[in-house]
C-alpha cells in the first residue's frame, strides 16, 4: 500500500539521507520534500531520482520559519502517512575553546562530545514574524503545521505518525518556561530542542495520542564516525515500528557502535509533564497572535494594493 510521507528539511543532511533510506526501503512510498530553497529541493530530488529511477517524489515549498508559508503549503496536503519534523538551524555557533579544553580533561569528556553541554552558543535574531529565528524554525513553525494538519493526522481509522528531531544539545537548563523564545540567553538552539521534546509529551496528550504519535530522536554524534546516513538511523527505524510499540516519553536515539554499527536506542525523557502543558498553551496563545498579526498584514497589504491601483 502506497505511504505518504512527508520530510521538511529535506534537501541536504539527514532530511536527505532518510528520504534515500525510506526508498530503498519501501518501494510504495510516496515522498514529499518539504523545502523552503526551490533550487536545492530540486536538486535533492534528482539525486534521489537518479539512485531510484521510479520512485514518486514530489516538492513542496515550505519555509517552517514563516507562519504564512507554513499555512499555504499546509493547504496543499491531502494524505499524510509519515511526517518527519526535520528542518532545523543554528546559526552562528560560536565554539567556547576555554571550555573545552577544560572539558577534554576532565571526566565529563565523553558527555561533552555527546551532547556539547556548555561549549556552544549561537547569535539569534528576529524573523519576519517578529519571532526569534531559531525558536520560529526549530519549533513554532512545526507547531503551526501539526496545528493545521491536525484534522489530517488525527484521522478515525488511520495512523499517521509525527517523528520530531530532536537533538543531543536539548538541555532543561537552557530553556526557561518564561522566556520559552529564547530572547534573553545566548543558546537558543539547545533551548528550541529541549522545548520540542516537552511539546511532543503535550501533544501525544492532547491530541489523540493513540494516532497522532510524536518521538523524537537524538542524533548522539559519536563525532568522526557521524554521517547523515548514520544521523538518520533513529528516523528510519521508526519507520518500521507498529505505533503500538512506541513509548511518548521516550526519545530515540541514533548511536552508531565502535565498529561503525548503526543502532537505535529509547531513553526516557527527563521531562516535567506539567510545565509541558504550560509551554503547550503558551504555544496556543502565540499561535492566536501570530495568526491575527498575519490576517492585519494581509489586509493591509490588500489595501495599499487597492489605494496603488485607484491612483494608476
Ligand atoms: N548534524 C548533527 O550533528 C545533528 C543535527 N540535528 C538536527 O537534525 C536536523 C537536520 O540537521 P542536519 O541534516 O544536520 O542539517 P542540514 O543543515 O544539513 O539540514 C537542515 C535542513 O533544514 C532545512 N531548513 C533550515 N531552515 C529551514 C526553514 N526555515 N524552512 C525549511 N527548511 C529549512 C535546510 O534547508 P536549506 O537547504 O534551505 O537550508 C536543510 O535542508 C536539524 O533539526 C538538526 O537540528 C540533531 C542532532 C545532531
Ligand atoms: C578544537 C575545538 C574547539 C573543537 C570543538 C569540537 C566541537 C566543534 C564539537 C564537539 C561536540 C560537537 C557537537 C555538536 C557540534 C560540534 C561539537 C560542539 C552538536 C551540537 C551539533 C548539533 C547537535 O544537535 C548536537 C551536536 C552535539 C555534539
Amino acid at each position: 500500500m502506497e505511504r505518504v510521507v512527508i520530510v521538511t528539511g529535506a534537501s541536504s543532511g539527514i532530511g536527505l539521507a532518510l528520504c534515500e533510506r525510506l526508498l530503498t526501503e519501501d518501494k510504495q512510498v510516496r515522498l514529499c520534500l518539504a523545502c523552503r530553497n526551490v533550487q536545492r529541493a530540486k536538486a535533492a530530488r534528482s539525486a534521489l531520482l537518479t539512485s531510484h529511477t521510479n520512485a514518486r517524489v514530489d516538492l513542496l515549498h515550505l519555509d517552517v520559519g514563516s507562519v504564512e508559508s507554513v499555512l499555504n503549503a499546509a493547504k496543499v496536503a491531502n494524505r499524510i502517512d509519515f511526517m518527519y519534523l526535520n528542518a532545523g538551524i543554528m546559526p552562528n555557533p560560536q565554539v567556547d575553546v576555554g571550555a573545552f579544553f577544560k572539558g577534554l580533561f576532565s571526566s565529563n569528556v565523553i558527555n561533552m562530545f555527546a551532547t556539547a553541554e556548555g561549549l556552544l552558543t549561537q547569535q539569534d535574531r528576529l524573523n519576519s514574524d517578529g519571532l526569534q529565528e531559531v525558536f520560529a524554525t526549530n519549533l513554532f513553525g512545526h507547531f503551526i503545521l501539526i496545528r493545521e494538519l491536525e484534522p489530517l493526522l488525527c484521522q478515525t481509522g488511520h495512523t499517521s505518525r509525527v517523528v520530531w528531531t530532536s537533538s543531543s544539545n536539548a538541555r532543561r537548563s537552557a530553556f526557561s518556561i518564561n522566556d520559552i523564545q529564547h530572547r534573553e540567553g545566548t543558546e537558543p538552539y539547545s533551548s528550541s530542542k529541549y522545548a520540542s521534546d516537552m511539546l511532543s509529551l503535550a501533544l501525544n496528550r492532547n491530541m489523540n495520542s493513540q494516532v497522532c504519535l510524536v518521538c523524537s530522536p537524538l542524533i548522539f554524534t559519536n563525532t568522526f564516525t557521524l554521517t547523515p546516513y548514520n544521523g538518520a538511523e533513529a528516523l528510519h527505524w521508526l519507520f518500521l515500528q507498529k505505533p503500538e510499540s512506541l513509548d511518548p516519553r521516550a526519545k530515540y536515539h541514533s548511536l552508531t557502535s565502535g565498529l561503525g554499527k548503526n543502532y537505535t536506542k529509547p531513553r526516557l525523557m527527563d521531562i516535567d509533564g506539567e510545565m509541558a502543558e504550560v509551554l503547550f498553551s503558551k504555544l496556543r496563545e502565540l499561535e492566536k497572535v501570530v495568526r491575527r498579526n498575519l490576517c492585519e498584514r494581509n489586509a493591509d497589504n490588500e489595501a495599499h494594493q487597492r489605494y496603488l491601483s485607484d491612483i494608476e
